[in-house]
């Protein structure tokens, strides 16, 4: 059994590289593991590093250290391949992924309680070619989430400032909706929308969770699909959304448990979000990949730990 660390040398505020290096080292000595640590050299290159270990065949454990973006990456190269495990080691600036296992999250951050932890898999969302593990946003939320790292540099703000900070930015200065036709498994709706989101696990954007009920691995997503509100009634509804009280807003937003959700802009460009993650396009197509991702974690823990 091989154990990678892939680090992301720019995830969170300052590298953690040397953290990293000397984990792997004390692993190699102290259990006598078979460890390599590679850094990331641009955007991108932890799926390919992933991919090109996967493809070795050999049992492989890869330690994605980094955040949000990071195990977005490294499982995009892993998703699907039997002989491979992919866990987290939180380096980022917000690590909603990690968020999931609620109380164990800082149990990631040591692998010492990660190299002989549980395996088990988690499901995937597939969005036009590439794989989401949490959440995969259009929308108000993305346009939130592409201009977070803007201000996630800035010294004085955390990674829930910073997400706040996007969020009056956009809700002032730039449109609340756009026009879209919204097909859920074949129905097919024209109407402005503020947002659809589609849920594997529940929290994005610094920790809002729109659907506290979403579960890993059952098989199952939530899509939350939002109309497009004035801005007054979109102040009132935004604390509720991020704490998952959809249901106390029945004419704005409702859950479905879709197969297939596709979206198409006629006008301008849909920003979509997956994992923090983001581009733009006019047609967005989100579904249950039939891919899963092998996940490993600390003895005993639950990526349904915060779910409803
Ligand atoms: N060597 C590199 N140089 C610059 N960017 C990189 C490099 N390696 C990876 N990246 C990019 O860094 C971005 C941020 O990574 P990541 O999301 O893991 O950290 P974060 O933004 O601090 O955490 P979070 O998303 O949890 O808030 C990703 O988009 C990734 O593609």
């Amino acid at each position: 059994m091989k154990h990678i660390f892939i680090i992301n040398p720019s995830a969170g505020k300052r590298s953690q590289a040397s953290r990293i290096l000397a984990m792997a080292e004390k692993l190699r000595q102290k259990h006598g593991l078979d460890c390599a640590c590679m850094l990331t050299q641009s955007p991108g290159h932890a799926t390919e590093l992933a991919r090109k270990a996967a493809e070795s065949g050999e049992p492989i454990r890869l330690y994605a250290c980094g955040g949000d973006g990071t195990i977005f990456e490294v499982a995009n190269g892993a998703a699907g391949f039997e002989h491979v495990a992919v866990t987290c080691i939180p380096v980022g600036t917000g690590n909603d992924f990690l968020k999931n296992f609620g109380a164990d999250m800082p149990r990631f951050a040591d692998a010492e309680n990660l190299w002989d932890g549980d395996v088990f898999p988690l499901d995937l969302i597939e969005c036009n070619g590439r794989y989401c593990t949490t959440i995969a946003c259009s929308g108000i939320d993305a346009r939130v989430a592409e201009d977070v790292h803007t201000y996630g540099d800035h010294p004085l703000l955390s990674g829930r400032g910073s997400y706040l900070a996007s969020v009056a930015v956009n809700f002032l200065f730039k449109g609340i909706g756009q026009r879209w036709t919204v097909t859920v498994d074949g129905e097919e709706v024209t109407d402005e929308f503020a947002l659809v989101a589609t849920c594997n696990g529940r929290y994005y954007g610094g920790g809002s969770t729109p659907v506290p009920e979403a579960r890993m691995d059952d098989g199952v997503l939530e899509t939350i699909l939002v109309k497009k509100v004035s801005r007054p009634t979109f102040a009132r509804f935004f604390r509720p959304y991020s704490d998952g009280q959809y249901a106390r807003f029945p004419d704005l937003a409702r859950v479905v448990r879709a197969k297939e959700v596709r979206i198409h802009s006629d006008a301008g460009e849909i920003v979509t979000c997956l994992d923090g993650e983001c581009f733009r396009s006019h047609d967005v197509t989100v579904r249950l990949a039939g891919k899963r991702l092998n996940f490993f974690g600390p003895r005993g823990c639950d990526c349904n730990k915060t779910a409803r």
